[in-house]
């Protein structure tokens, strides 16, 4: 398996008058090909604003994303507009990212045509190619985006982000605004594209039902920090990071082995603007001590599992 994309030591800073916010703080991981990274965490942990950065729809303001071997934050305008074929982003609520004013088949004709790769017979037979792809019946070709329900509408998305044959989709909490017997059918339709396109994912969700269903591997993130990353199937076997196994405490479990005691996080949220060095979670971490204030590593705590807690070994025995 190749290493699709690498991000090292991501940052992302917004301006504020209140001073700096921290959206995503030094950020490392990295995804290999044909495989989905899930990232959850709480909202406003920075997951879309990560999202965001790795298919350019937001500036880094450090650090580095290695896409294909190339560093995507030092491009020149005509490859990054290559890039930005090979990396695209589904969202969560396609009816804002759909035009109303346009029909299915315009919606996704239109990527087809600004790219100048299709002349309008070829982009109308893509369109076609895409609708048949994705599930939308031919007959809905010139239906608007308020004349579909939630699962057609997100699959128009999904129709959109394909036409230029990406490596590279972020999904963006797709599922979150649907009901759940949609959000099974969109969630397979996406494995089977990914299988069918040997496609790379990063799937940002808050559901962790739904990251458990659908990703290889997992990134837990904290106040736009990275504090736990392993393989999905590790990360619901055995968690190391106190915020982790808090976000995993609160899923309700049938499998008696698995059942976790809840644990309810007390404490104040420590604020994401100009964030003291140390661990961001301390404020809210009943194991908290003196060195949880100095500046924490990601450490191989097992073999390819990475923990940010310089408490981890201690507390986990
Ligand atoms: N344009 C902006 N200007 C200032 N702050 C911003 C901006 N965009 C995001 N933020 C802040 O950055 C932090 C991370 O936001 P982000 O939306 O990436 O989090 P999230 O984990 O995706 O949250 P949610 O699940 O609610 O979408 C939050 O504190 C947010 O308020």
């Amino acid at each position: 398996m190749s290493r699709l994309i690498e991000i090292q030591n991501l940052k992302k800073y917004f301006k504020t008058g209140r001073g700096m916010v921290h959206a995503v703080d030094d950020v490392s991981f990295s995804i290999e090909q044909g495989r989905t990274m899930g990232i959850v965490g709480e909202s406003g942990c920075g997951k879309s604003t990560l999202g965001r950065m790795l298919v350019h729809l937001e500036e880094s303001t450090g650090g580095q994303i290695i896409f294909n071997d190339e560093d995507v934050t030092q491009l020149g305008k005509n490859d990054m507009k290559k890039f930005r074929e090979h990396a695209q982003i589904i969202f969560q609520d396609p009816y804002s990212s759909l035009d109303p004013r346009y029909t299915v088949e315009d919606s996704i004709k239109e990527s087809l045509l600004i790219s100048g790769k299709y002349n309008r017979t070829q982009a109308l037979e893509k369109t076609q190619d895409l609708m048949e792809l994705v599930g939308i019946a031919p007959r809905l070709r010139l239906s608007y985006p308020h004349e579909l329900d939630g699962g057609r509408r997100q699959r128009v998305g999904i129709a959109r982000a394909l036409a230029l044959d990406p490596e590279f989709i972020v999904c963006d909490e797709p599922v979150s605004a649907l009901d759940v017997s949609i959000q099974a059918q969109i969630l397979n339709l996406l494995k089977k594209l990914q299988q069918e396109h040997n496609l790379t994912y990063m799937f940002i969700t808050h559901d962790l039902s739904v990251v458990k269903h659908i990703s290889d591997d997992i990134c837990v993130m904290y106040l736009g920090q990275l504090v736990e990353t392993c393989s999905s199937h590790e990360l619901f076997e055995k968690q190391f990071h106190p915020y982790t196994k808090a976000l995993l405490s609160a899923i309700p479990s049938v499998d008696i082995r698995h059942k976790m005691n809840r644990i309810v996080l007390k404490g104040e949220i420590t604020s994401p603007i100009d964030p003291k060095p140390g661990c961001r979670f301390a404020a809210r971490c009943s194991y908290a001590c003196e060195k949880c204030h100095q500046p924490q590593k990601l450490e191989e705590i097992s073999p390819n599992h990475f923990v940010s807690c310089c408490r981890a070994k201690e507390i986990n025995g």
